[in-house]
């Protein structure tokens, strides 16, 4: 198989060699997580890895422009939308957002490249899992991430401050920088949430609450996106011993009778089910990175899941997982919208309105990809902590968290083990809650009046269930969105900050004045409604659904990413999250998958 292997320079294969090749590594999913694994993973040249992804490279270049940030294409992203969500009015159809291309999310997100707060990732080592508090996955943030300062006159009319500590060499895959240009309203909004009470911080890579700037996902020379496929994959792409598949869906993880896992069956995408199934064999260790939706669907579909769902599947019980699909969180969010009376031009609208501001825009970009149209989603926000947003009732709101009686607010599929890591859960975001250091609420700005308010850290959960009727259709998403109350009164709480942070005096010099919700919406009841009526259940952030915890508190990994009930299988990428972070979670997915790949070397190294 050798010479099969050295004749394939472009490295994307056939299916007929990824089945009559044994491989050590095979890597389900070459989305961000899969790319980052096969790439440490082939550092060893002796070692051969398969990666088999849905979706294909994208060569369109624009999808490196910063535009490509907030213009998602429904062709790389699958189709499909959650059920009925009962916390958000009953309504439906609301899109559920998964990549469908090489590079996963990295190919085709808003390229917002900010860590959560320290707190976020102690809290995952406090639910029993040693090893993954900050301090212990700061070195693979940094492994895997580097700072470029762009020019320093933008850095210093908008005080952007950095610490380079927070940051790898600058050889690491993934760039991250600030665009040449900035909105001056920017200024403005700043110094009014220091007016409101928010504390700016020097670093948001290191203290990620309250106020600070964070970089994007973008080189600094070229301006273009900076992700999983050009940091991990291209510069390796001519490994011999690198497989990727492209174009075809893993249906189910093999077992011996021993429960080790041996293999995988894979089809063409969007064949019908059972058409020229075949199968490609590991030696090592098969490794799941089919993102938050379809990483439990494979693991269900393999018979590994809640007991009762893989029955009424018809699905033999290899073994009873009831985390498998469970624990799903995102950032639910909503909004806000002010006009801005007395407006400084240019802004974000003058792209639209103003002839001259569009065709100067144009010129700069054309002429050496500098200006507005390097800006990609913006890069400055706040994260604004419960007792900020909650002065006379933060304490209040925690002691109802911790008094909750949670059966009633979590799915009825959830087992007794999903309900006892639960309560640890919503305990240490009670206790979170109470504290500055701790972002309830996301509210990023760049110029512009309306602003969305995400919910950091959602108290209620959802699920992914296969659909039983239709094993390989897309699975049933219940977000499960507001079930818990405490959530939209977060939020509610921020619309008011809102308000407060568009009354300082320096926001005065815009004149704003409030289009939405509309000011007659003032009680938390009357928000909280509002909110319902008009909430969404997602940024893009679906995480969760295979979290890494033990056994008995509904976990379906151990710290080193291995699933529980079987050998040989892993998983490395978003799904083993077991509290979301109060952040965008690309950069959180490199660390994670960065850590992977070196559990996986360390365990497989010797035979
Ligand atoms: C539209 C959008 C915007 C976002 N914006 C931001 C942002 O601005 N900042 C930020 O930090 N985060 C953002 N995110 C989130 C972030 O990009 C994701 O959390 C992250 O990329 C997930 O990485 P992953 O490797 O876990 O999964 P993915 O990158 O989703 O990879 C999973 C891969 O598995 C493949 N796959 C699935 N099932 C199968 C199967 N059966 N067989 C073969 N292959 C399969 C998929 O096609 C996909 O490529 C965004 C996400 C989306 C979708």
């Amino acid at each position: 198989y050798t010479d099969a292997l050295s004749e394939l320079h472009a490295r994307t294969i056939s299916p007929s060699v990824a089945s009559s090749t044994t491989y050590d590594y095979i890597i389900v999913g070459g989305g961000q997580a899969g790319l980052v694994i096969a790439n440490r993973l082939t550092e060893d040249a002796s070692k051969t890895v398969l990666v088999v992804e849905h979706g294909y490279l994208d060569t369109n270049p624009a999808q490196e422009d910063p535009s490509s940030a907030t213009a998602y294409k429904q062709h790389l992203l699958y189709n499909l939308t959650s059920t009925p969500q009962t916390g958000l009015n009953g309504r439906s159809g609301l899109t559920v957002f998964a990549a469908a291309v090489v590079g996963g999310g990295s190919t085709i997100n808003g390229m917002m490249l900010d860590r959560g707060a320290p707190e976020d990732y102690d809290n995952w080592s406090k639910l029993g899992n040693p090893g993954w508090s900050f301090k212990k996955l700061l070195p693979y943030f940094k492994k895997a991430t580097h700072l470029a300062l762009p020019d320093p006159a933008i850095l210093k009319e908008f005080n952007i401050t950095w610490d380079l500590s927070a940051y790898g060499s600058k050889d690491t895959p993934i760039e991250v920088s600030y665009p040449s240009y900035q909105y001056p309203a920017v200024k403005v909004q700043y110094q009014g949430m220091i007016e409101a009470g928010v504390q700016p911080q020097k670093e948001g890579a290191l203290n990620a609450y309250a106020l600070f700037w964070f970089p994007g996902a973008l080189t600094k020379k070229e301006v273009k996106r900076s992700y999983a496929v050009s940091g991990y994959y291209r510069p390796v792409a001519d490994r011999k011993n690198l497989h990727l598949l492209t174009g075809y869906r893993v249906n189910e993880i093999l077992f011996n009778r021993f429960k080790r896992a041996t293999g995988i069956t894979f089809q063409a995408r969007d064949t019908p089910a059972g058409e020229n199934v075949q199968t490609a064999k590991a030696k090592r260790e098969i490794v799941l990175t089919s993102g938050f939706l379809h990483t439990p669907q494979i693991l269900q579909r393999s018979g590994i899941g809640p007991a009762a769902l893989l029955r009424e599947a018809n699905i033999p019980v290899l073994v009873d997982l009831p985390g498998v699909g469970a624990n799903l969180q995102d950032h639910a969010v909503g909004s806000t919208n002010f006009q801005f009376n007395t407006d400084i031009i240019p802004n974000p609208g003058s792209l639209t309105s103003n002839e001259t501001f569009k065709a100067w825009a144009d010129e700069l970009w054309a002429t050496n990809r500098t200006g507005p149209r390097s800006i990609t989603v913006g890069n400055v926000g706040s994260w604004l902590p419960l007792p900020l947003l909650a002065q006379d009732d933060y304490k209040s709101i925690v002691a109802t968290i911790k008094s909750q009686n949670v059966s009633e607010l979590l799915p009825s599929t959830y087992d007794k083990t999903l309900i006892a890591g639960y309560k640890i859960q919503r305990n240490l975001i009670a206790s979170s809650y109470s504290r500055n250091t701790f972002g309830a609420i996301e509210l990023p700005f760049s110029g512009r009046g309306s602003s969305s308010l995400s919910l950091e850290h959602p108290l209620s959960r959802g699920t992914i269930r296969l659909n039983t009727t239709d094993i390989y259709a897309e699975p049933l998403v219940d977000y499960n969105t507001f079930v818990n109350p405490i959530d939209p009164l977060v939020i509610a709480k921020s619309v008011k900050f809102v308000r407060k942070w568009q009354s300082t005096p320096a926001m005065q010099q815009l004149s704003p004045v409030e289009v939405a919700p509309g000011a007659d919406l003032q009680t938390d009841e009357q928000l909280v409604a509002s909110l319902r009526d008009s909430a969404g259940p997602t940024t893009a952030h679906g995480c969760c659904t295979a979290a890494m915890s033990p056994r008995l508190h509904g976990g379906v990994v151990d710290e080193k990413l291995r699933v529980y009930g079987v050998s040989g299988l892993s998983i490395g990428d978003v799904s083993t999250i077991p509290l979301i972070p109060g952040s965008h979670t690309c950069s959180t997915v490199y660390a994670i998958a960065e850590h992977a790949a070196e559990l996986i070397k360390k365990r497989t190294a010797g035979w």
